[in-house]
């Protein structure tokens, strides 16, 4: 099947266990599978990884403690293929989508959110999801050098404008109140994209 443009992407960052699954699986919970997906550019890099080193996809794609055994060693490994293509991961991750809306969960170098600036600059759109170290303590995360200190984490600390930041702590707004602008948004791209599917 060919590819086909997407109407909106909305590329999320944020630091390790701020929410970026959880906020980024509920907006295509809110919107539905027909309409938008989510893409991880680490799907791609975890796959060809746990391959060639033998282990547990599953585990490494998930959210438990499995997969930060290897993360130093994955951010390594990935940084390697990046630097002969810098949107080597970005390209694998939305081969094939076809939804109107793609959900990028985990951009995390300016050169992942350049890539979709200067391939997409009409759809794309920068979303932070922030969270208190307290909070990412409680959903699990311990400072750990030469990840949480290194690009991988810290790429996208500043510089970036982000077009809307989301808060993810329980004394925040709803998620679903801070999501309201983006899934009206995507709502009526999704509309607008299928009028122009049967118009044609
Ligand atoms: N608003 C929330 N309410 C309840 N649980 C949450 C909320 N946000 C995140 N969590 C939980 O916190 C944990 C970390 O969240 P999540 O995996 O989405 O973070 P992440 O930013 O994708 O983390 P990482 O990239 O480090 O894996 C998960 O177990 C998730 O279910
Ligand atoms: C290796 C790496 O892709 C791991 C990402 O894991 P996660 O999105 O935090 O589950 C991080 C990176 O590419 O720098």
């Amino acid at each position: 099947m060919e590819d086909r443009e997407p109407e909106l992407i909305l590329v999320f960052s944020g630091k390790r266990k701020s929410g970026k699954d959880y906020v980024t699986t509920l907006i295509q919970e809110r919107l539905g599978p027909d309409v938008c997906c989510v893409l991880r550019l680490s799907g791609p890099l975890k796959e060809q990884y746990a391959q060639e080193h033998g282990l547990d996809l599953d585990q490494l794609l998930g959210s438990g403690p499995y997969k930060e055994q290897y993360r130093a060693d994955m951010i390594y490994w990935g940084e390697n293929k990046r630097r002969q293509n810098p949107g080597f991961f970005c390209h694998l991750a939305t081969k094939g989508a076809q939804q109107p809306v793609w959900v990028v969960s985990d951009a995390r170098r300016l050169s992942d959110l350049q890539w979709f600036w200067s391939k997409y600059p009409r759809q794309t759109h920068s979303v932070r999801v922030q969270s208190s170290e307290k909070t990412r303590q409680q959903r699990g995360w311990s400072f750990t050098t030469g990840v949480d200190d290194a690009e991988s984490e810290c790429g996208l600390d500043s510089g970036v404008e982000f077009d809307w930041i989301i808060t993810n702590e329980a004394d925040a707004p709803s998620l679903d109140k801070q999501l309201q602008p983006i899934l009206t948004l995507a709502k009526e791209t999704a509309v607008l994209a299928h009028l122009s599917i049967i118009s044609q």
